[in-house]
């Protein structure tokens, strides 16, 4: 697909959950928590979590935009919506493009056969072909630092060593929309500074990023955009600084300045 051509629409979306067996004493009126999406209720009286209301959302090629907000803002509901995992309740989403959605390393991956075919079932997953993971396979072998566990089933494999291989994949792939999902756990500290390096190549050569994290850190170096998540809804949409400033305070928005500058990322907004 031409780079003009991908993108992502989303007009007004919103993604409710039913909750059947909701345990609720008086749901008259929505609540609204800290933490979590809005409890209302729909036209037939099932409690709903409206988990996205009123997304208005267009990127481009070259769009790489984080999703910052609380525990329950709806972050990955966005993400999921924008794989089309999840169908809008109401409103429009529409993604043009080959989408490689990364939430979970484990996902796609087979504990019963060995290191080398995950590699290749795990890519396919991500959208590319067997041919093209074949062609992956040692370089990815060698990021990994396997070495002959790669001959083994993956159920042999310690946590780590499963996300050491399923880094090397994500990584690897050429997607057009890479959606991502923070979720990258249990690596020592010197391979996780290996594993940025590519992340930072994969993000760069993927044609629209958006990357949900709790981490300012790691949106300073991948994203140039972001958006605050806030009950379901967008509550602010700007540069990285500004965005993170006005969410977390000015002690964040000055972590976030230090990064871009280390970067030598200039910062969009001299807030
Ligand atoms: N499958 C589901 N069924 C019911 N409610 C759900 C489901 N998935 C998410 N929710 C609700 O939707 C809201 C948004 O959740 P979501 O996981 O998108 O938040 P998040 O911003 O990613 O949070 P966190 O930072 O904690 O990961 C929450 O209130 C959550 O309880």
């Amino acid at each position: 697909m031409a780079n003009s051509e991908i993108r992502v629409d989303t007009w007004d979306a919103c993604v409710d959950f039913p909750i059947f067996d909701a345990k609720t004493r008086s749901l008259k009126k929505a609540v609204i928590g800290a933490a979590g999406g809005v409890i209302g209720a729909n036209n037939s009286r099932t409690v709903v979590v409206e988990a996205l209301r009123d997304i208005n959302l267009h990127l481009k090629h070259g769009d790489r935009v984080g999703l910052v907000g609380h525990n329950g803002a709806g972050k990955s509901t966005l993400l999921r919506l924008l794989s089309g995992i999840y169908e809008p309740t109401r409103g429009s989403c529409q993604v043009k493009g080959r989408v490689a959605p990364v939430f979970d390393l484990g996902v796609g991956m087979d504990p019963e056969i060995s290191g080398y075919e995950n590699i290749l079932i795990r890519g396919m997953f991500l959208g590319m072909s067997r041919k093209q993971m074949l062609a992956k396979t040692d370089e990815i072998a060698e990021f990994s630092e396997l070495g002959e566990y790669l001959e083994m089933p993956l159920r042999t494999y310690s946590t780590g060593m499963r996300v050491r291989l399923a880094l090397g994949v994500v990584t690897s792939i050429d997607p057009e929309i890479l959606i991502l999902d923070e979720g990258i756990g249990a690596v020592d500290a010197e391979f996780m500074k290996k594993a940025r390096v590519r992340l930072q190549a994969l993000v760069e050569r993927s044609g629209i990023l958006v990357f949900a994290s709790h981490s300012n850190e790691f949106l300073a170096q991948l994203c140039d955009r972001a958006l605050w998540i806030d009950h379901g809804q967008i509550r602010m949409d700007g540069g990285i600084e500004e965005v993170v400033g006005a969410y977390q305070g000015p002690e964040s928005a000055a972590q976030v300045r230090k990064v871009l500058t280390e970067l030598g990322k200039s910062s969009e907004t001299d807030a």
